[in-house]
């Protein structure tokens, strides 16, 4: 495809496809696909995963805030909104799984991985970041979860039965069409960005991909 004509968010796919499928189809995904994974690992993710959703929640209303301060679309926040809503579940459900599988919460400390993940949202969640590049950062962050566990629910899968739930929370479908409306966000907001907004969008972007790869592998270490 012509490059003037391909979305920006496409032309990044494309051009860093490497690191993309690192975070994608990380060991961690992979030992999943193929049931080789060791709960303890599983419970790790877990655990850690607990409190980045917490500190997700307040980035994503960052980005809500500017979405109703910077957006030229109205549609913007409904999309914005249903994903915040979706974590108030995804607490209860992180909460519940937890109790199934033996881990207290409450105890649960961060690791490096996690920390460093969570300072780069807060950092994101400046009001000098412009909403562009905030949104691009959020689909990113979404997206490699998504295709991450599509991808243990797909074709010659063998995803233990007490993991497909887990997979199904960000592989269902319904969360594909929502990162594919974050998708149209950013690339809507990038076709009209300034040279510097999508150089900034692009490392952004990057920078997510390997804070997912680095949350992966600590996860596996365990
Ligand atoms: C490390 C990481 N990245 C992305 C997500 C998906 N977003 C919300 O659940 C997640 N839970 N954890």
């Amino acid at each position: 495809m012509d490059e003037e004509m391909m979305n920006m968010t496409e032309a990044w796919l494309r051009n860093h496809r490497l690191l993309y499928t690192g975070a994608t189809r990380s060991p961690f995904i992979l030992s999943i696909h193929d049931a080789t994974i060791n709960f303890v690992s599983f419970k790790t993710w877990l655990a850690q995963d607990y409190l980045f959703v917490r500190a997700f929640v307040p980035f994503v209303a960052s980005i809500l805030i500017k979405a109703c301060k910077e957006s030229d679309d109205d549609g913007d926040m409904e999309i914005i909104l249903g994903g915040m809503a979706a974590l108030e579940d995804e607490i209860n459900w992180f909460k519940r799984e937890a109790t199934n599988w033996g881990i207290s919460l409450s105890e649960v400390v961060p690791q490096q991985a996690n920390i460093n993940y969570c300072r780069f949202l807060e950092s994101l969640m400046s009001p000098e970041v412009e909403y562009t590049v905030a949104i691009t950062a959020f689909w990113a962050t979404e997206a490699v979860y998504q295709e991450s566990f599509a991808h243990c629910l797909g074709e010659g899968s063998k995803t233990p039965p007490e993991l497909k739930e887990t997979c199904a929370r960000w592989g269902n479908e319904g969360f594909g069409l929502y990162c594919q409306s974050l998708q149209r966000i950013a690339d809507r907001c990038l076709r009209t960005a300034s040279e510097e907004e999508l150089k900034k969008a692009e490392v952004l972007f990057l920078s997510v991909l390997e804070h997912e790869v680095e949350f992966w592998n600590m996860s596996m270490a365990a």
